[in-house]
């Protein structure tokens, strides 16, 4: 088993992880993560409340929440820091953040002073149409992409460009090197960043194909698994190096509609296990309420922040009125 990503909660007890269903998501995020910031965003500080308010109302309380955190989702917000507790630091900070290309003479704006916070153990899900900044986000977070205006931070610290404390997976198939066995795959970024000497990147890159179920595969090449497989590996090998923060952008996307599920399923098992920081991109509501904690839904291009939704813990009925709530914001755009 690898040493646990720095910060994170240990696995919860049974009582604490709520069943994996279609109509209960999976276990909580550690505390702070329950509170139930719901932002909502456009130029009007006004709007943004009426929108923040009228997207938590209809939605009871999840079942599944500990019995540490009753009361009213305004009750939770302030229960979830007692006054003698320092409030846990988000693990991600973004902050005002403006992104820009430069295409030519001309600059291309990405997303417009987007903000928000990941709890350390959250699954948090950037939600949007098609060009509105979610991968730009992304990129910016992994360090690969400078801010026009605002900042990243992470455990506190200013973000200034890649490191093996943010690992991404992507959508496509062919990150991972084709001429390295599925082991190597694994193992290289273990040895090239110096954790481990080989023997003992070797033993680890072995210990996370079985959790992903990949041990048989081992000695295989990439281009002898399928899609999901593929998927799994570079899973795999970004955990292996117990990041501070999981990235993936689309990472199921091309992938038929039943491995998609089941890719989703066994993400969750992983985080079930592991508590990793997951900042996770999709275009797909349905994948959005199955993956997020959060989910923070950005407005077309530029990406701004319209408005942040608490997925937890929602049963089947509260998750389709959510679904559909994310829905009509993203069309009105
Ligand atoms: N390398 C680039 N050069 C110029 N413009 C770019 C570049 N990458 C992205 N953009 C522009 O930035 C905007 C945001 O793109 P981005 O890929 O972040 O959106 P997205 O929400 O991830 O889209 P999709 O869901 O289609 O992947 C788009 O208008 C896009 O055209």
């Amino acid at each position: 088993m690898s040493a646990r990503p720095e910060g994170l909660a240990p696995p919860p007890t049974s009582s604490q992880s709520s069943p994996q269903s279609s109509s209960a998501s999976p276990s909580s995020p550690p505390s702070p993560a329950l509170s139930p910031s719901l932002r909502s965003a456009g130029e009007d500080p006004a709007a943004r409340l009426r929108l923040a308010v009228d997207a938590r109302r209809p939605l009871p309380l999840p079942a599944t929440l500990p019995a540490s955190l009753p009361g009213t989702p305004h009750d939770r917000e302030a229960e979830a820091t007692p006054p003698d507790t320092a409030p846990v630091q988000p693990r991600l900070s973004v902050q005002g953040l403006s992104l820009d290309y430069r295409v030519g003479p001309r600059s291309i704006r990405a997303t417009h002073r987007v903000d928000f916070d990941v709890m350390p153990g959250e699954r948090f899900v950037l939600l949007g149409a098609s060009g509105c900044g979610k991968s730009s986000l992304l990129k910016a977070v992994g360090g690969f992409l400078s801010p026009s205006e605002g900042r990243v931070l992470l455990d506190g610290q200013a973000v200034h460009g890649p490191g093996p404390d943010r690992m991404a997976v992507f959508q496509e198939f062919d990150q991972l090197p084709p001429w390295k066995t599925v082991l190597d795959n694994v193992a290289f970024p273990l040895t090239a960043s110096r954790k481990l000497d080989k023997t003992r990147a070797r033993e680890q890159a072995r210990q996370w194909l079985e959790r992903v179920g990949l041990a048989a595969f081992a000695t295989a090449y990439p281009h002898q698994l399928s899609g999901g497989m593929k998927q799994r590996v570079a899973i795999a090998r970004a955990l292996a190096l117990s990041p501070r923060m999981l990235l993936m952008d689309e990472p199921f996307a091309a992938l038929d509609a039943l491995t998609r599920r089941r890719m989703q399923e066994e993400l969750l098992a992983l985080w079930d296990q592991e508590r990793f920081t997951l900042l996770f991109v999709t275009h797909s509501i349905e994948e959005a309420l199955h993956v997020g904690h959060r989910i923070l839904v950005l407005s077309p291009h530029p990406g701004r922040v319209r408005a942040e939704f608490n997925a937890q813990g929602l049963d089947a009925v509260q998750r389709q009125a959510l679904g559909q709530r994310i829905e009509a914001l993203l069309f009105e755009s």
